[in-house]
């Protein structure tokens, strides 16, 4: 997908509500991700960050303008085959985690492998693969509520690489964790950005930010900076 772009917004907009409880979460955003990039979107509570970012990976449906994800338009997909589309080219990660409590870790990232329609032995190989790359190999067998939460989200992130993601789409990701937590995700999304895997990353956290190839700042349901269009260039890692 090198030189492609994954994600493609034109006037994107969703609004709530009408009249004078009209709320305008995103309005008329228009954006290109191309394949590679870590893109950070930060700004104040309530600017339109999350909703953004559930419009790029269709977890909401925009009530105007368009969205391409993978070159196909979902805006205007069947329930269903964006479903499919979700599955098999995107990964999500969430502030609180949402693993399954009952599942071991090992487990967590196994089940989504085995959606993601790997056979069950590639599924296990895959899923321990990944615990290993997220740090966690001898955690493989615990069940969250044996975890920390930084080991939560680890397992997170390896779960939202089973399907080896076109993106992945993380909101707040360490938003409900302590500084060292934070550290250790951080490291990991260095490494993925590193490894090539395009990222975009809603955070209040400047740290995260400063990892980033582009940072867009929202205010009020629209873009109020973006580094790409600014020109800054962060130094010489690429
Ligand atoms: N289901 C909804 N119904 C009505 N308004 C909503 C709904 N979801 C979000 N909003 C409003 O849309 C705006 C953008 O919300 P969003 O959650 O996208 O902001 P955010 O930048 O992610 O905030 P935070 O940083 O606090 O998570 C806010 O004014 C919010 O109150």
């Amino acid at each position: 997908m090198t030189g492609s772009t994954v994600l493609r917004a034109r006037g994107l907009t969703r609004r709530y509500g009408e009249d004078d409880g009209l709320v305008r979460a995103v309005d008329e955003v228009d954006l290109d991700v191309p394949a590679g990039q870590a893109l950070a979107i930060m700004g104040p509570s309530g600017c339109g960050k999350s909703t953004l970012l559930h419009l790029l990976g269709g977890l909401q449906r925009p009530t105007g303008g368009q969205v391409w994800l993978a070159g196909h338009r979902i805006d205007t997909m069947s329930e269903r085959a964006l479903a499919r589309l979700r599955r098999d080219s995107v990964g999500f990660v969430f502030q609180s985690f949402h693993l399954m409590d009952e599942l071991t870790a090992v487990e967590n990232v196994e089940l989504a492998a085995l959606l993601a329609g790997r056979r069950p032995r590639e599924a296990r190989r895959r899923a321990l693969h990944l615990l290993d790359r997220v740090g966690l190999a001898d955690r493989a067998g615990h069940l969250p509520s044996a975890l920390s939460g930084g080991q939560r989200q680890r397992v997170a992130i390896a779960r939202a690489l089973s399907n080896e993601p076109l993106v992945v789409l993380a909101d707040e990701p360490t938003g409900n964790l302590d500084s060292a937590a934070t550290l250790d995700v951080l490291r990991l999304f260095e490494e993925l950005r590193t490894a090539g895997q395009t990222l975009v990353v809603v955070t209040h956290d400047a740290r995260i930010a400063a990892v980033a190839d582009r940072v867009i700042s929202m205010r009020d349901g629209a873009f109020a900076d973006d580094s790409q269009l600014a020109g800054t260039v962060h130094d010489g890692r690429r």
